[in-house]
């Protein structure tokens, strides 16, 4: 197969990266942040979640944050949304797409939001319904696709169900999550190869956290499957409260270069985001997670 011209990015850095930093950010710093990840270029930004603050308190905030960030025009600024409670205050901040997230593990479900995985998705269907009626597109995260924290391996076939129960409520995309970052790319294909016998490649996205350094390879290797969308976290923030040890998304620094080196468009001005990740992190008192942003550090000395 050969590989698309042009991937979306899912800049999930303020959502993802954010949600799991030990230093807490302000109001101001996530507006900023979310300002300059636009400026950027990134077209689609998961600005935050509205989940409870006792589960995720680094979330807490999110309305003020949607409320003072600056819309640019052909932006979609997203939010994860667990339940009907948490996309009635989503709708109210003025969010425009929401995403709804269940795991292929049960384990992970019950420790990441409280419920089996058959209750997560009864949680959805009110939330699905109200997106319906007022015309609020909802993508849907599946975690745990390649390993959970606490089963081990997942079978592709345990995905494959989730995302397409996900699919058949009325989400547009499926995000496939490597939560823990253990996927390999000869095991990514085979995910993707089962899932896409009932879902549509151009209806997956994939969502790999760096923890074992595959994640850049896992997306070649979803590139080369046919998949066009894949979520990023600048300067690779975060990781995940419910998974202990996981590191942050892979990069979407590390992202965009190697998209450039295989000549697909991106639309994302590689600099620019550079600064925006340099700036986070100082706020944040941690190295940059990019290997590119440390490069293009070194190479200015
Ligand atoms: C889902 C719940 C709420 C269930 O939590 P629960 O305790 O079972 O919920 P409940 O319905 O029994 O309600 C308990 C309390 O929570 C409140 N509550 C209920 N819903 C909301 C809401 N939407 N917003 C704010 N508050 C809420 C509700 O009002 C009540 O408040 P109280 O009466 O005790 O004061 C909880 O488990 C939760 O918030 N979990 C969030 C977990 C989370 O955000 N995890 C990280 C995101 S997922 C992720 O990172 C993976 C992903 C997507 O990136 C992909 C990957 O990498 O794999």
């Amino acid at each position: 197969m050969s590989l698309p011209q042009r991937v979306r990015l899912v800049e999930v850095g303020p959502r993802d990266g954010l949600q799991n930093e030990k230093l807490p950010i302000s109001v101001a710093d996530k507006v900023r942040l979310v300002d300059d990840l636009s400026a950027a270029g990134l077209s689609y930004i998961e600005v935050g979640s509205f989940v409870s603050p006792k589960w995720v308190p680094q979330m807490a905030g999110s309305a003020e944050v949607f409320a003072q960030i600056q819309r640019k025009p052909g932006v979609t600024y997203a939010a994860l949304t667990p339940n009907l409670q948490g996309f009635t205050a989503a709708l109210e901040a003025g969010v425009q797409e929401v995403a709804v997230f269940a795991a292929a593990s049960e384990s992970f479900s019950q420790k990441n939001i409280n419920c089996s995985i058959a209750e997560s998705l009864q949680r959805f269907a009110p939330l699905m319904d109200a997106a319906r009626q007022k015309g609020i597109r909802v993508r849907g995260y599946v975690s745990c696709v390649l390993g959970c924290p606490y089963e081990g391996d997942i079978a592709p076939a345990q995905v494959a169900q989730v995302a397409r129960e996900l699919l058949a409520m009325g989400c547009y995309e499926i995000s496939l999550g490597d939560t823990i970052g253990v996927g390999t790319p000869g095991k990514t294909r085979q995910l993707i190869d089962v899932v896409a016998q009932d879902i549509p490649r151009e209806r997956l996205a994939g969502h790999f956290h760096d923890t074992y350094g595959q994640a850049l390879a896992n997306i070649y290797a979803s590139l080369l499957e046919g998949v066009a969308v894949f979520d990023s976290s600048v300067a690779g923030l975060g990781g995940c409260p419910y998974a202990r040890g996981a590191s942050g998304n892979v990069a979407s620094e590390d992202v965009i270069f190697m998209l450039q080196g295989l000549g697909i468009e991106t639309g994302v001005d590689l600099e620019q985001l550079f600064a925006a990740g340099e700036h986070i992190c100082a706020l944040l008192g941690r190295q940059n997670g990019s290997r590119v942003a440390q490069a293009l550090a070194a190479a200015r000395g």
